[in-house]
């Protein structure tokens, strides 16, 4: 279990993380968003022990990062922002010094490295040194190494950044390869990850939490939920009578489309669909909108 509280950390006059709480149990998957300058890595930094907080603190597996920090770093993986790993080392150099400084007992620590570089793919490029490594490769290693001890709890700053979409595709397979029983955090600027990847997303601006709760409740917090687009050629004459609609509280417009808001607690389908089907209007297609993470992420962190 992963337990943060109340962490803030200031950099002179600024505050970057701001009396920041948060648990995370065993199989869930945290995403962890934020603007650009959010406090994202800081906040990670200081769960992982690399930073010391300004006040609050946080407990890995019941160990205080701050008090207890080696049993405390020994249940955790971290993968930083840039995955800085020794560049003259080859793959399997590194994996061997990670293994060692993580205490794998020494009988287990060939079995235990070959088994990651078969699940993170590293095969092609074990024996070349890390500094002629691709980015996709670098950052990859650095996953090596954070999952290498099997840690109970697994921190993973942007682990698909620099990533083509094969290997983001297989990172994310992994992850949740993983959840079951782990308590994994992943920041990620990338907000298809977060329904693909996590069961509860926490987002943060200027340090501050702004929201905790699973992705569906996060998009439900979007103008576009329950709101209803249709695709039609003929869009101004279909924006004009569904204005006319009871339930309809907006109306937006684009070339090919239309998007119709609903009232508070309004349903829109079925008025907009018996509309449709009563002006004989040539539709590609009806669908209600599960709400938008891009739209909710924006009024959130703007407003914040
Ligand atoms: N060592 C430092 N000294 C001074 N300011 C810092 C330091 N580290 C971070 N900051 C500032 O703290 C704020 C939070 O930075 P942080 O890197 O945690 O954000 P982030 O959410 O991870 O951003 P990004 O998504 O761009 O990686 C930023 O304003 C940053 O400039």
């Amino acid at each position: 279990m992963l337990n943060v509280q109340s962490l803030s950390r200031r950099f002179g006059a600024l505050v970057a993380v701001d009396d920041l709480s948060f648990e995370v149990q065993p199989g869930e998957v945290l995403g962890f968003l934020g603007p650009n300058g959010a406090g994202k890595s800081t906040t990670m930094k200081m769960i992982t022990g690399f930073l010391t907080p300004t006040s609050g603190t946080a407990s890995i597996c019941g160990h205080d990062i701050q008090t207890d920090p080696v049993a405390a770093k020994r249940a955790l993986g971290y993968l930083p922002e840039g995955a800085p790993a020794y560049g003259d080392m080859t793959v399997r150099q590194f994996l061997r010094f990670i293994a060692k400084i993580r205490e794998l007992p020494p009988g287990q620590i060939d079995s235990r490295i070959e088994s990651v570089i078969e699940t993170i793919q590293l095969q092609a490029v074990v024996d070349r040194p890390i500094e002629a490594l691709s980015k996709g490769y670098k950052r990859r290693v650095g996953l090596a190494q954070a999952i290498l001890h099997d840690p109970q709890v697994l921190i993973l700053d942007e682990p698909t950044d620099g990533l083509d979409p094969n290997q983001k595709h297989e990172v994310r397979k992994l992850i949740q390869s993983m959840a079951k029983d782990k308590v994994i955090v992943v920041s990620t600027h990338i907000l298809e990850e977060v329904p693909a990847v996590c069961s509860r997303a926490v987002l943060i601006a200027r340090g501050r939490k702004l929201f905790d709760g699973t992705p569906e409740e996060l998009s439900a917090r979007s103008r576009y939920h329950h709101a209803v687009t249709l695709h039609l050629e003929a869009t101004d004459e279909a924006a004009e009578a569904l204005r006319g609609l009871d339930q309809v509280a907006d109306v937006d417009t684009a070339p090919g489309r239309v998007t119709v808001f609903p009232k508070p607690g309004a349903q829109l389908i079925e008025p907009v669909n018996r509309l449709a089907r009563e002006r004989g209007w040539q539709t590609d297609s009806i669908f209600q909108e599960p709400g938008r993470l891009d739209d909710v992420f924006r009024s959130l962190t703007e407003a914040a």
